[in-house]
């Protein structure tokens, strides 16, 4: 036998999930089926779309419309070099009840191919419950990352919290101090949702009167009157009266009631808009002694040329690309409102939610974003730019899938291979360090000790239907009589919600209540305490069985927390972290990687 055969048959025996057949997972499945993996199940829930054959290519035109993991398998097969090769399909959810924990417990390792933080979550508890370990890998752009999670010696996905990926600003920014296009855009979304959506008080579009930055160098400049008071937060356009009875400043008028009042007059909220409002802002006086001032726009005056461009040659580019001057960005503005007011009133509860595919939306977005950019000196962009981001559009790039399901692929070679300890967790960024690299990778960290789904504790796996059991029927039967815990106090644990007080009271009123009515299914976790019992917490893990009635129960597995060989390797491993990553990566190289858990469900497809 060569060295080839060898290889291949340390593979032979090894059962491989792969969840998610998209744009990385069709470079895995080859990857794995040419590494000489032998048995491979693929679930991916979704029909391939015509948007998909760019880059996902084991699917064809003739495909579009059909299942992505059935289309993927036969490609796979197809791939094998030899007969013995197995893949099976499954062209459902992952967070369906048949994905038990049988059926996790089955693989030698799970790889996540997909595209969403709620399927990653469910599958790293579900690996983390069976021990199975988990390599996910994620793209958005040219941006990548491989996370391996194997319980007790990495971190999982849960032991870090992940920050919200949604880009926010400083609220003073987008309201008083533009500096790019994209604070006018995220304004314009705000003064969207002020006009015809959904009131929201943290999108608030008119000047803010209490900018630190400009109060703080006002108090500083002596002499002058206070511009804001906490009454002027109230509103709205009138001159108030303070206690003293003294005449305070006008503040901007609100701009969903003034543009009520008026009847939805698209001239009159545009000069509020941009020539009102810019009127308060000019007088922040201290905001623009470095900056430069804004320029109001008044609607009957708008220039039919941007600064530094001529209509003439910009005319000739394609209209999408082309960048609107401000008169026809007025021109816009008005087309939109008037439509979206009609909209408005004929929508059965008056309100329109923003979609960057809406067109009235997006040109009013569009166009509001513009002036607003000319008003600051900001450089306007055409209705192309802006609809990306205003999306959060981020283009997926088959070379960025590609690298990332290679590392995903050696990841799994060294699991097999038992060499756990040289896993890396791998980054691709944006751009090359000053060693020239994209590709970063330091080895994983450990185990978050307080983390809710893999930190070392007693840890019971139930299977029940939480559909029909109750909190009251959990707690007599499951914890107290089948586990022995004595007094039982239990929290929810992704919300950390109470729902077993031992005190009572307070959680008296739940006992009725199904489980699912708190947020319990398939791999949910329960955190109990028993002050009163040998075991102070425990975490109860949750299987649905949906053919269980109120009262059936069945204890999957009850492990104790004592030392396992994972966990005295993580120790090892520890050291290693500590010792290597000063080695090989400097604090740029790290940077990245405290940022970089991507998270594409923000992202639309
Ligand atoms: N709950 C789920 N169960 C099964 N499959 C899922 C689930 N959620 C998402 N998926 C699948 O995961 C796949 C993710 O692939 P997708 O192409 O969107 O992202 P990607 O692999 O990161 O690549 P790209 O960035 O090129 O789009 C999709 O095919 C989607 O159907
Ligand atoms: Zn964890």
């Amino acid at each position: 036998m060569g060295w080839r055969e060898k290889e291949a048959a340390k593979l032979a025996g090894k059962k491989v999930l792969m969840v998610g057949a998209g744009g990385i997972g069709c470079e895995l499945l080859k990857n794995i089926v040419l590494a000489g993996f032998k048995d491979i199940h693929v679930i991916d829930l979704d029909t391939i779309d015509v948007s998909n054959l760019n880059r996902q290519f084991l699917f064809r035109r003739e495909h579009v419309g059909k299942s992505k993991a059935e289309v993927a398998t036969a490609a796979g097969l197809r791939m094998a070099p030899d007969a013995e090769v197995k893949i099976i399909y499954d062209h459902d959810s992952i967070f369906s009840e048949k994905f038990n924990y049988e059926f996790f417990k089955q693989f030698t390792f799970v790889l996540n191919a997909l595209d969403n933080k709620a399927a990653r979550n469910h599958v790293n508890r579900m690996c983390m419950a069976t021990r199975v370990p988990l390599i996910d890998g994620g793209t958005a752009g040219y941006l990548g990352q491989v996370y391996t999670m194997i319980r007790g010696v990495t971190e999982c996905y849960e032991c870090d919290p992940k920050p919200d990926n949604k880009k926010t600003f400083p609220g003073c920014t987008i309201r008083n101090t533009p500096s790019e296009h994209i604070h006018c855009t995220v304004w314009s979304k705000h003064v969207f949702n002020q006009l015809f959506g959904e009131l929201d008080i943290d999108d608030d579009v008119s000047p803010d009167m209490e900018d630190e930055e400009a109060n703080e160098k006002k108090s500083a400049a002596e002499g002058e009157e206070m511009m804001q008071s906490d009454e002027e937060k109230k509103d709205e356009g009138e001159k108030e009266k303070n206690d003293e009875g003294e005449e305070e400043k006008e503040k901007p008028s609100n701009t969903r009631a003034m543009a009520e009042e008026s009847g939805y007059d698209a001239e009159k909220i545009f000069n509020k808009l941009f020539v009102d409002d810019i009127h308060y802002l000019l007088k922040m006086a201290n905001l623009w002694k470095e900056r430069r001032p804004p320029v109001p726009m008044p609607f009957g005056d708008l220039p039919t040329e941007n600064p530094g461009t001529s209509v003439s040659t910009a005319a000739q580019i394609d209209p999408l690309q082309r960048v609107w001057s401000p008169a026809e960005n007025g021109e816009e503005f008005k087309n939109a409102v008037e439509s979206l007011r009609k909209r408005k009133a004929a929508s059965s509860d008056g309100i329109l939610t923003w979609d960057k595919d809406d067109e009235d939306g997006m040109r009013f977005v569009a166009a509001c974003a513009n002036i607003r950019a000319v008003i600051f000196g900001i450089q306007p962009k055409s209705l192309f730019e802006i609809k990306s981001m205003a999306g959060n559009i981020i283009p997926a790039i088959a070379t960025t899938n590609a690298i990332i399901a290679g590392i995903m692929t050696v990841d799994a070679l060294k699991i097999v291979a038992g060499e756990e300890k040289m896993l890396k967790s791998s980054i691709i960024v944006a751009k090359p360090n000053h060693r020239g690299m994209i590709v970063l990778s330091q080895p994983p960290e450990k185990p978050n000790a307080s983390c809710t789904t893999c930190s070392s504790k007693r840890e019971v796996t139930v299977r029940v239907n939480v559909e029909k059991m109750t909190v009251g029927t959990l707690r007599d039967k499951v914890l107290m009589e089948a586990l022995k815990v004595e007094e039982p106090d239990v929290m929810e644990a992704t919300t950390s919600k109470v729902i077993v007080s031992s005190e009572g009271g307070e959680t008296d009123g739940l006992m009725g209540d199904v489980l699912s009515l708190h947020g319990l299914s398939m791999g949910g976790r329960l955190i109990v305490e028993d002050f009163a019992g040998d075991e102070p917490e425990m975490r109860v893990v949750v299987l649905q069985a949906a053919a269980f009635d109120e009262f059936t129960f069945e204890i999957v597995s009850d492990e104790k927390p004592e030392m396992k060989e994972e966990d005295k390797m993580s120790e090892e491993m520890g050291d290693m972290v500590t010792g290597k990553k000063r080695k090989t990566l400097d604090e740029n190289d790290l940077l990245p990687f405290k940022k970089a858990r991507l998270e594409e469900e923000d992202v639309p497809a």
